[in-house]
Order: C-alpha cells, then sequence, then structure tokens
C-alpha cells in the first residue's frame, strides 16, 4: 500500500494526544486535531491559527513566574534544543477552575531536509494519576476503620513532633485499648468485635477534625488520636468527652437493647516537644493507658510532663472544635 500525505494527516488527526510539530526555534508548524480541539475547549477561537506560535512562549511566562512544572519543562526543551538529549519526558498538572488534570508532555526530535523539527505531544493521563493517588491514600488507611493505619500515624507522629518542637506547640496523644475486646468478641462474636473498632472509630474522627489533628488505628483494639495547640487541661477535657461518647455505645447496637456498653482504657499524655525522641509521648501514653486499666477499666489516666507544664499554662490555646 502507498502511503499518501492524505493517509499520513488522517493517522495522526485521529490520535487522541495532542500533537504538534515544531521548527528548530520552537515555531510551530503543525498541529493536529486533538491539539486544536484543545484550544478550542479552552476557549480559542475555532478559527485560531497554531502555525507561527512560538511553542517556548507559555513556558517560559510561567517559568518565570517561578512554576515548578513550567521550569522543568522549560530546561528539558532547552537541553533537546542544545542537542544535550533527543527526546524528554514530563507528567504535569494543567488543573482548570472545575477539573483536576495531568498530562504527559513528550518531546522528540528528527531532521528532514537538514532541518531540525521536533514532535511535541501531551497525552491525557488523568485517569492514571488520579487511580495512582487513590490507591496511595489507600496505603495510609486502615481498611477495616477507615482511618489512618499505623504507618500513617508514625509518619505523621515524627512529622508534627518537629513542627511542634519547631514552633514550641504542646503536643498531645491519646492511646485508647477496647476494655475486654476478646470477650467481645467470644460472647458476640467477630463482626460486632469489627463494629465495635468501627463505631470508636466514628467517635474519633469527630473529635480530630482539624487538619492537624488525626486519629489512627495502630494494632488489634489500640486506636490513638494526635492533637496539637492544646493545653493539657484542654486535652484532659476532650479526652473525657471522647471517653464518654465511646462510653454510651451499645455493643450490640443492632440485636438487643440490652447489650452492655462498649468501655475503654485511655492514657493522654502532653507536652512541648524539646527533644529528638518522638516517641517518648507514645511511651509515656501507653504506661498511662496501662495504669488506667489496672485502675478499673474504663477511665482515662492522663500526664503532662512535669518541664512543660508550666508553659502550657501560660499559653493561650485555641479552644478545639468537637
Ligand atoms: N473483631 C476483631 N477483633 C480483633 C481484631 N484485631 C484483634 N482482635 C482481637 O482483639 C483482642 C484483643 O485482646 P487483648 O488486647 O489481648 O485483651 P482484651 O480482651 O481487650 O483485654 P484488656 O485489654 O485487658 O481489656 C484479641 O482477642 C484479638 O483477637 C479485629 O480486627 N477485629
Amino acid at each position: 500500500m502507498n502511503v499518501t500525505l492524505d493517509l499520513l494527516i488522517k493517522t495522526i488527526n485521529t490520535v487522541k494526544n495532542n500533537i504538534a510539530v515544531v521548527d528548530a526555534t520552537f515555531n510551530i508548524v503543525f498541529t493536529n486535531h486533538a491539539w486544536n480541539q484543545f484550544g478550542i475547549e479552552n476557549g480559542l477561537s475555532p478559527d485560531f491559527s497554531w502555525v507561527g506560535v512560538n511553542y517556548f512562549t507559555p513556558s517560559l511566562c510561567a517559568a518565570r513566574e517561578g512554576d515548578h512544572f513550567s521550569q522543568r519543562a522549560f530546561s528539558g526543551l532547552e537541553k533537546l534544543k542544545r542537542g544535550e538529549c533527543t527526546e524528554f519526558q514530563l507528567e504535569y498538572p494543567c488543573h482548570s477552575h472545575n477539573t483536576e488534570r495531568w498530562f504527559l508532555l513528550e518531546v522528540t526530535s528528527f531532521e528532514m531536509d537538514e532541518q531540525r523539527y521536533y514532535v511535541i505531544s501531551h497525552m491525557d493521563i488523568t485517569q492514571r494519576v488520579q487511580l495512582e493517588m487513590e490507591a496511595r491514600q489507600q496505603a495510609k488507611l486502615d481498611p477495616l476503620t477507615h482511618i489512618a493505619n499505623r504507618r500513617a500515624f508514625d509518619n505523621f507522629m515524627a512529622n508534627e513532633w518537629r513542627r511542634c518542637r519547631r514552633n514550641a506547640i504542646p503536643l498531645s496523644l491519646m492511646i485508647i485499648d477496647v476494655d475486654d475486646f476478646k470477650y467481645i468478641n467470644d460472647t458476640y462474636g467477630h463482626q460486632i468485635g469489627d463494629s465495635c473498632l468501627q463505631r470508636i472509630a466514628g467517635i474519633l474522627k469527630q473529635y480530630t477534625s482539624r487538619a492537624s489533628d488525626l486519629c489512627a488505628r495502630i494494632g488489634g483494639d489500640e486506636l490513638v488520636v494526635v492533637w496539637s495547640h492544646l493545653s493539657s487541661q484542654e486535652a484532659r477535657a476532650l479526652a473525657q468527652s471522647v471517653l464518654k461518647a465511646i462510653s454510651q455505645l451499645p455493643i450490640d447496637e443492632d440485636n438487643s437493647p440490652f447489650s452492655d456498653c462498649i468501655s475503654v482504657s485511655m492514657g493522654l499524655c502532653s507536652t512541648i516537644p524539646d527533644t529528638d525522641d518522638h516517641l517518648m509521648l507514645l511511651t509515656a501514653a501507653d504506661a498511662l493507658m496501662y495504669q488506667a486499666k489496672n485502675a478499673g477499666k474504663n477511665t482515662l489516666a492522663s500526664d503532662s510532663l512535669a518541664s512543660d507544664a508550666l508553659s502550657l499554662a501560660q499559653k493561650p490555646m485555641p479552644i478545639a472544635t468537637e
């Protein structure tokens, strides 16, 4: 079969990627149908001609304005122009006011009649990027309770500890361990046990609504709450409310009006971080949680580390919203 110019143009116009061919100075010499259509969808007139428009100009302007991706695109294209490479790829976001979109920019060069040309292709990769972001998000969640998992908690705690240390902000950590959970499982069944954990997580979510708060499930029947910016007294008052809310949850929510209620033992420790040891709060809160268990369960044991007690009392704190 003879490949005609018409066939080639039809082919390139059928390709879904936005494609432009530019000359050695990056002046556009050809755009395919998808490229033109993208321009129209983004406000250009259907009569607009891309031929002669310099591809660099928009990248250059954005790079000057400090757009990180445009700077990378700009330096990649510069390298191509200088002949330091023959192709270049970059994934970048291109969000409109109401949609989030990502594209893959691919640029390859070729020579014809002793002239250098570049094929520039923009491929919509939104679906793939969104799936990747969703998978990354899922990897941080506990599948049963849909709150953060142990790994997400560890990362959060390390960062939050550093942030609070840098800014001399109080940080509180509370460990919540379900009382007699083995008995609940054995008596009511594993499914009811699971539902107890889900409903406790639901309560914890209500008390961790600020961006700097976190609740997480870090073990079988062990959950945690992290609060910053609260004095130890404020944290203790919130913890008491959490304890009360959980102690009003019936174990067997659906089937028995005579069901016992869930009970938990909680250890709460507050400090203003002043060491490298971001695990020290966890250790302290864990010891307090065991004190609560030994004191008869369904209770809160709390402490403010001695060195910060004064500063916590002196510092004006915003009240957390419940
Ligand atoms: N339903 C359910 N049970 C779990 C899950 N993960 C761990 N468990 C159970 O949780 C129970 C935890 O029991 P323990 O912490 O040892 O003790 P406990 O019965 O809670 O007693 P105290 O902690 O002393 O109040 C074990 O029986 C585990 O099998 C889960 O995802 N779902």
